[in-house]
């Protein structure tokens, strides 16, 4: 089962800070606002708040709107969005508004944790257990399972750090309210730590708009992951190089496949995909790593996204794709699709990048995808 969309939301001033020090919370958002956050509740399939922010706020998590509630019925969804928390000690109390009011109620917890929750929340909620320590990757993987598609993360400022800091998060959307709170001790909503990209990776933005007197401003992170885990920004590049596939000029004897180079901080450096620019035999990979000089430094901390994993053998050019990205420095790969034995049976490119120490990620929920322009070239078993 795919992972949700993870959609982080918050509003901060503008220094930043999620609360100021003083008693009760400091209102960053006004009522438009609010309604806004409303509508992402009620396009949302479950709502994830940490248990400090439950401990601290008290939320109850609601779709306010009755009219948005009688369009998730009529849409056949309940009424209010599943509610999430996340607790290492399964410390919850049960007096909170949370667990009494609208949607159902999901606990993530540590096994230690576990019998905790379920001693003080009894029928209140389900509890999931998810090892010795919370596993954010496994807590994506459970809720996909049970059919989450959309994810929206209230907070609080640890969670959206875990979240982000693991390359978790799809999408950030910021509220920031036109005041400076100044307080060194104010929470902010990102601590410190390794962001994917380091310090310099820019995300990028999807859009921004005035609600009220704050600025919503969406971004979607982009630097790719750095190890054979696949992180939400790796998703986006292989989704652009399945796009890119479904473009190729079509052929009845060679796949059309899509790739895109990306450097470490999210930057795209090149694209590119079969047939291009009426070469027909050039493959995607090639193409793209063809618009990039061969020193360019980027390239030995870039990632190749491939919709098809890259060949390892080839007829029409002395070296293959595989050989290539080796060639290039590239040292990392993420790819959708196992090549099928259409052309080259047998062919194993993940197996000559691996063996050159190059890093695999696989993406298998975007497999339909990468083969969706190439199903006139595989049996019926493959698609
Ligand atoms: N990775 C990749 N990118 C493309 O754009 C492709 N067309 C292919 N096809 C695979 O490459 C091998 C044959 O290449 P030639 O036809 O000899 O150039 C074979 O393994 C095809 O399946 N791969």
């Amino acid at each position: 089962m795919p992972r949700p969309h993870v959609l982080l939301s918050a509003a901060v001033s503008l220094d930043g800070c999620l609360d100021d020090t003083g008693e009760g919370r400091l209102l960053l958002s006004g009522a438009e606002d609010f309604d806004r956050v409303d509508a992402i509740r009620a396009a949302s399939d479950a709502i994830l708040v940490g248990a400090g922010t439950l401990r601290a706020d008290r939320p109850r998590l609601l779709v306010n709107s009755q009219e948005r509630r009688a369009g998730r019925v009529a849409d056949g969804r309940p009424a209010y969005p599943l509610k999430v928390t996340v607790s290492g000690s399964g410390e919850l109390d049960p007096g909170d508004p949370f667990w009494t009011t609208g949607g159902e109620r999901l606990v993530y917890t540590t096994d230690r944790g576990a019998a905790v929750a379920r001693a003080r929340l009894g029928d209140a909620a389900r509890v999931v257990a998810l090892g010795a320590a919370v596993d954010w990757a496994a807590l994506l993987d459970d809720l996909g399972g049970r059919g989450v598609r959309r994810l929206m993360v209230e907070g609080g400022a640890r969670v959206h750090t875990q979240l982000l800091r693991l390359g978790l998060a799809d999408e950030l959307r910021l509220a920031v309210a036109p005041l400076v709170v100044g307080e060194p001790d104010a929470p902010r909503l990102f601590g410190p730590g390794a962001y994917p990209g380091g310090p310099r990776g820019r995300m990028r933005v999807l859009g921004s708009e005035p609600v009220g007197d704050v600025i919503v401003t969406r971004y979607a992170p982009t630097a790719p992951g750095t190890t054979d885990g696949v992180t939400a920004a790796d998703r986006h590049w292989l989704r652009l190089a399945c796009d890119l596939a479904a473009d190729c000029p079509p052929s009845e004897t060679a796949f059309s496949v899509g790739a895109v180079v990306v450097a470490a901080d999210g930057t795209e450096l090149a694209r590119g995909h079969s047939r291009e620019g009426g070469d027909p035999v050039v493959h995607a990979e090639e193409a793209a790593l063809a618009k990039l000089p061969g020193d360019d430094p980027r390239l030995a901390t870039a990632t190749v996204y491939s919709s098809l994993e890259p060949c390892a053998h080839r007829a029409s050019r002395p070296k293959p794709c595989a050989r290539l990205i080796v060639d290039a420095g590239v040292r990392r790969v993420v790819t959708a699709w196992r090549e099928p034995d259409t052309f080259v049976p047998g062919a194993d490119g993940i197996g000559v990048l691996a063996q050159a120490g190059v890093v695999v990620a696989e993406v298998p929920e975007l497999a339909a995808a990468a083969i969706l322009p190439n199903r006139h070239l595989v049996t019926p078993t493959v698609s």
